[in-house]
């Protein structure tokens, strides 16, 4: 199988491995994307070792993508220019660097209908990505491209104007924030007044978290059409696809990937589900997990698996009390893994330390199915209920405000499981932003 990565300092906050996975799963591609934070004096001996394990191929991010250079055989023009590589092919024993950030910036332009022949452009900020954006839009024929910035230094190719020269400024029809001024969690702010919106004809903001900035915002309010960045993050990643399946797939899969990206929830945590027993905690934790590309932790098999006997035998032979002990064992292995979905058992809130673990991994999901219709259906295995519907209504009553106590989001469940698996992803996002 091949495999494929991000090599950087610090990344478990990167999204690339749900992206890359979503790209593998549509193009049928058996292949894996990972993580590889390397600290700075083991970069080359990472790029070495898994050119030597036979991978693909690597994306490279912050703080390395000047600092591999020196270890590549050959370069792009566009990675020369820039001065940063953030793919890496490897074929034959060699190494190419090539910048997809810059062929994202374009595909991004393009999927949203924004020209840039002829064109004026404004770029908050001096950085990597700043420089991306200008380049490409001046390689492309754009009349006149500025950088701002707070501190106005040596001009290299692009004129750089403070945050002062802004108020004489005429109409400009594009204006890029490359600055992370904005982003989650400095939501509030924003790199430019309101009222200075009004000169662009488009704004286009690189951050993706959230997904509508302040600057998006308050363009939005005036009718200036607003961009943010998650096309462009999708869009170097589709890019990188490209070189490594020697194919182009931009076309096909551009649009679908930021529409996956657009629905995933904030992804530096975990799903947990918990409700009553019966209510679809099993269920949906497992199409919401194939959903994400991401594992499924469901606690009771891993019990069951643990103990070597089934739930109702544990309740037998050794009683609630070690069930439950053995339950917040399985929660707190659960709560460790990145990249999961856990579906709890429906007792798991009566422990408060169950609920600490789980509120610490990740975003906690009520999902509500009308006791009416659980009460209807087959509980069987189910070891506190015994077909004791009685027992059913009591549990809920005990239960009903834990679940809603500690829920970040309720779903009702009493539709159509495509239907229900929907508003679980809207909620999320929902919350997200
Ligand atoms: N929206 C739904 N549509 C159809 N069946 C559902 C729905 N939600 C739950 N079910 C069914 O209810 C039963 C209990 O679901 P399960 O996932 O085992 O619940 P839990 O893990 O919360 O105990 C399963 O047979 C499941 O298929
Ligand atoms: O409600 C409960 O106390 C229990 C629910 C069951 O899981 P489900 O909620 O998946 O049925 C299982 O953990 C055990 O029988 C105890
Ligand atoms: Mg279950």
């Amino acid at each position: 199988m091949r495999f494929y990565g991000l090599l950087g300092e610090t990344l478990s906050h990167s999204i690339s491995p749900e992206i890359h996975g979503f790209l593998f799963r549509q193009l049928n591609i058996e292949a894996s994307y990972s993580l590889f934070p390397v600290p700075p004096d083991k970069l080359a001996d990472a790029l070495y070792g898994l050119i030597l394990l036979g991978s693909g191929g690597v994306n490279v991010t912050i703080p390395y993508k000047m600092k591999i250079i020196p270890l590549l055989d050959e370069l792009t023009d566009e990675a020369r220019a820039l001065g940063a590589v953030n793919t890496v092919l490897f074929r034959n024993g060699r190494t190419i660097g090539y910048n997809t950030d810059y062929a994202g910036f374009g595909l991004m332009l393009k999927q949203h209908g924004i020209e840039a022949a002829g064109k004026t452009a404004v770029i908050l900020g001096t950085g990597g990505a700043a420089r991306t954006a200008a380049c490409w839009l001046s390689d492309h024929g754009a009349a006149n491209v500025k950088l701002v910035s707070r501190r106005p230094a040596g001009a290299g190719r692009f004129d750089v104007l403070s945050y002062n020269d802004l108020t004489n400024l005429t109409h400009t029809d594009i204006l890029v924030n490359a600055t992370p001024v904005g982003m989650y969690p400095h939501i509030h702010e924003t790199p430019l007044a309101k009222a200075l919106l009004t000169r662009f004809g488009v704004i286009i903001d690189l951050i993706y978290n959230p997904l509508e900035t302040r600057l998006m915002r308050e363009g939005r309010e005036q009718g200036i059409y607003a961009v943010n960045g998650l096309t462009m993050l999708a869009a170097q990643a589709v890019a990188a696809e490209e070189i490594w399946q020697g194919r182009s797939i931009a076309e096909e899969l551009l649009e679908p990937v930021c529409e996956f990206l657009s629905d995933l929830p904030e992804h530096t945590h975990n799903l947990v589900f918990i409700g009553m027993p019966g209510s679809g905690k099993s269920t949906f934790g497992r199409l919401a997990a194939d959903r994400l590309g991401w594992e499924f932790c469901d606690t009771d098999p891993y019990i069951e698996q643990r103990a070597g006997r089934s739930i109702s035998e544990i309740f037998r032979l050794e009683g609630e009390e070690a069930f439950r002990r053995l339950e917040t064992e399985a929660i707190r292995e659960f709560s460790r893994r990145r990249r999961v979905v856990i579906a709890t058992g429906g007792g798991a809130v009566t422990r408060p330390e169950n609920m600490a673990l789980l509120e610490a991994t990740g975003r906690l999901i009520y999902l509500d199915r009308p006791i009416e219709i659980i009460a209807t259906s087959n509980l069987t295995g189910r070891p506190l209920l015994n077909g004791d519907k009685g027992k059913l209504y009591s549990l809920y009553e005990a239960r009903k405000p834990l679940y809603e106590r500690y829920a970040h989001c309720q779903v009702l469940n009493k539709y159509s499981l495509e239907r229900v698996l929907d508003s679980i992803f809207e909620d999320l996002k929902r919350r997200s932003n």
